[in-house]
């Protein structure tokens, strides 16, 4: 397999991005200016087009105040070949399109990029849902049957809370027995990749110069061979409640520094790198998954990071085929230097001490 280049990126309405075509090329493009001006938007853009995905909270957001809809499109080179990646958004619903085709989500390219920002903090700082969200979005891209089994145990969980809060004890037997099928086959294949995650994770955290040993580890609740006698267990208190209370849906992902849990007792910065190792476990794994590394996307290289630690950004950059990587500064060694300013990307020329020899 060849790796997945973003060649241009087109946008029509979305946020405050300027319709544009931005040519990018192989290695990594600096994208800098002051705040406000739109990297973040160009970033989240970029990996909507090469994913399908977004983290914002709502659809709409993403359109252009005041308009209806909004546009985004990769030209994706994958060795000698050419696809057009297509995302359509409008009353909040996206249409995915490649070459001219609908498509979904899951039929995309699963390992065609990482995206790292500052909000990622939010992983070690933020609500045990947020780090769920990341195992899951993750483990679903390694593997197509985890984001089926994920989605087929969500659906049987809304069923069944829906038959709690009718109170129809009959009918969890009938949503028990699927919940532990799915729910044991979720549970063992988020430990079994956590064993690498973490490796990956903890040797990232070291590089980065913490001088804490970062553990990771699942807070289930409930041991998957004792899963159905809890759910019987809990069967009054989950009917007076009217949700499940037990599953991989409640489990979370406890990160400690030094023995201690980081979303209590870490500093920011100290956060900001255990998120960032998150990151790098992600890029690592979806490169050994698919042979090749995925387009890094970096926003905000210099946020809340001491010099060492923005070396290994760089590092990181450099590292892959293709990055871009946008900041407040120019980051140094870039092929392509883009400035920003109100939603607008204006290639510069480069600096002779970045000149190529
Ligand atoms: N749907 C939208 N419609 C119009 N403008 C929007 C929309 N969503 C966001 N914006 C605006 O886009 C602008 C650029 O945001 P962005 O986060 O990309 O800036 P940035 O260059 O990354 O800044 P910083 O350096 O502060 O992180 C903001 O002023 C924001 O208000």
């Amino acid at each position: 397999m060849a790796p997945v280049r973003l060649s241009k990126l087109s946008t029509l309405n979305y946020r405050n991005l300027a319709p544009d075509t931005l040519e990018f090329p192989a290695g990594v493009t600096g994208v800098w200016g002051e705040n406000g001006a739109g990297k973040t938007n160009l970033l989240e853009a970029a990996y909507l087009a090469l994913t399908g995905r977004t983290e914002a909270g709502r659809l709409e957001e993403l359109v252009l105040a005041g308009q209806a809809e909004a546009y985004v499109r990769a030209d994706v080179l994958e060795g000698g070949s050419l696809s057009v990646q297509e995302v359509g958004i409008g009353r909040g619903r996206r249409q995915l399109k490649v070459d001219g085709v609908r498509t979904r989500t899951g039929d995309l390219p699963r390992g065609s990029a990482v995206l790292i920002r500052p909000e990622d903090s939010e992983l070690v700082f933020g609500s045990p849902s947020q780090r769920r969200a990341y195992l899951d979005s993750l483990l679903g891209r390694l593997s197509a049957r985890y984001a089926e089994q994920l989605s087929r145990y969500e659906r049987t969980v809304s069923q069944r809370n829906a038959a709690l809060r009718e109170g129809q004890d009959w009918a969890l037997d009938v949503w028990d027995a699927p919940l532990v099928t799915l729910g044991r086959d979720i549970m063992e294949f988020r430990a079994r990749a956590l064993v690498r995650l973490e490796e990956l994770a903890r040797h990232a955290n070291a590089e980065l110069g913490s001088r804490k040993a970062l553990d990771i580890r699942l807070l289930e609740s409930t041991d998957p061979a004792s899963y159905a006698q809890t759910l019987h267990a809990r069967r009054a208190e989950e009917l007076a409640r009217g949700v499940t209370l037990t599953g991989p849906h409640r489990d979370d992902l406890e990160l400690t520094l030094g023995g201690l849990n980081a979303g209590t007792y870490a500093s920011r910065g100290e956060g900001r790198t255990a998120a960032l190792s998150l990151r790098y476990a992600e890029l690592q794994l979806l490169s050994e998954r698919f042979g090749e590394p995925p387009v890094l996307l970096i926003d905000d290289w210099t946020a809340e990071l001491d010099p060492q630690r923005r070396q290994f950004l760089l590092d990181l950059a450099a590292s892959v085929p293709q990055a871009i990587v946008t900041g407040t500064e120019q980051p140094p060694g870039a092929q392509l230097a883009l400035q920003a300013a109100a939603g607008r990307f204006t290639p510069q020329p480069q600096r002779q001490e970045e000149m190529p020899a």
